[in-house]
């Protein structure tokens, strides 16, 4: 099935849900009753170190199970190891840092990528192929991945995640590190994926949340505290339209919209 035809299935139902969701690491409740939905699009997922962004990009991806609270992907609530496999083989993932053998040329690293996502064996060749296309890595398909540079390697890890052409693809600080003209190269890369795909961005930048997003969710100390369009996160900002609606969106109008967020949550990092 594609992807299109997954969304489609899904009608009006999120491409994911979490609902009440509460994680603990002993002490530290890192989410406290989060409530989230994600569609097709571009989701940025904003809030300062330690506020909970990761570990609700581990619930989406399956890798944790919430301690309460419930988490639903394609329609359909994560639990049980066939249900969980089944839809963990819809999500693709770049982490804020991931492991490859250095070895391996680009083409072998996203074919591995295809088998483990049980991508079947007559269409690894081609997928792969067109993963590396979108990334534009083509050209460098036979090189070692210990020999690319952070750019390069970026993008062989979206093209890791994008490899079974997932219905959710989730991505940890997906910008860390890049050059100034990779990141506006990154940004085109993530829109596409937001045409094809639910994409759900952690990130600390205002100005690519800008750029790359339909949506916002700001969690603070793991709560969900603001959850609107671009134009509704800017119009919090003290001055914005008297109409709720910000005049214009840009990295600062966004940047001043999540800081009024923050401050009335009492916090006070910037993203
Ligand atoms: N394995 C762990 N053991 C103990 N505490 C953890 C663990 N992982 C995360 N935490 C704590 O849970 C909270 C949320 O962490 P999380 O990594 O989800 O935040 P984050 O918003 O992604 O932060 P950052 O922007 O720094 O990546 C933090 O207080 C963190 O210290």
């Amino acid at each position: 099935m594609s992807v299109g035809s997954d969304i489609a299935a899904a009608g009006t139902t999120p491409v994911a849900a979490v609902e009440g969701a509460t994680v603990r690491y002993k002490t530290v409740v890192a989410l406290d009753g989060v409530h989230a939905e994600f569609r097709p699009g571009t989701t940025a997922l904003l809030g300062p170190n330690g506020a909970g962004k990761t570990t609700l990009l581990s619930l989406l991806s399956t890798a944790r199970r919430p301690h309460e609270g419930t988490v639903s992907l394609l329609g359909e609530p994560v639990g049980g190891r066939a249900r969980t496999r089944r839809v963990r083989e819809r999500v693709g993932v770049l982490p804020q840092t991931f492991g490859y053998y250095p070895r391996f040329t680009v083409r072998e690293f996203v074919e591995y990528a295809a088998w483990l996502r049980k991508v079947p064996r007559a269409r690894r060749v081609e997928r792969t192929r067109e993963a590396l296309r979108l990334v534009e890595l083509e050209k460098h398909a036979d090189r070692r991945m210990g020999e690319l540079s952070g750019g390069m390697l970026r993008r062989a890890g979206i093209a890791q995640a994008v490899v079974n052409e997932p219905a959710l693809v989730l991505l940890d600080e997906p910008t860390v590190g890049l050059d100034p003209a990779q990141r506006v190269g990154f940004r085109g890369l993530i829109k596409d994926l937001g045409e094809r795909s639910a994409v759900v961005m952690s990130t600390h930048l205002a100005e690519d949340v800008a750029h790359v997003c339909d949506r916002v969710h700001v969690l603070l100390d793991g709560r969900m505290r603001f959850t609107g369009s671009l134009g509704e996160l800017c119009a919090q900002a003290p001055g914005a339209g008297r109409d709720g609606t910000a005049a214009e969106i840009n990295g600062s109008t966004v940047e001043a919209g999540y800081l009024a967020v923050v401050e009335r949550n009492g916090n006070e990092d910037r993203p």
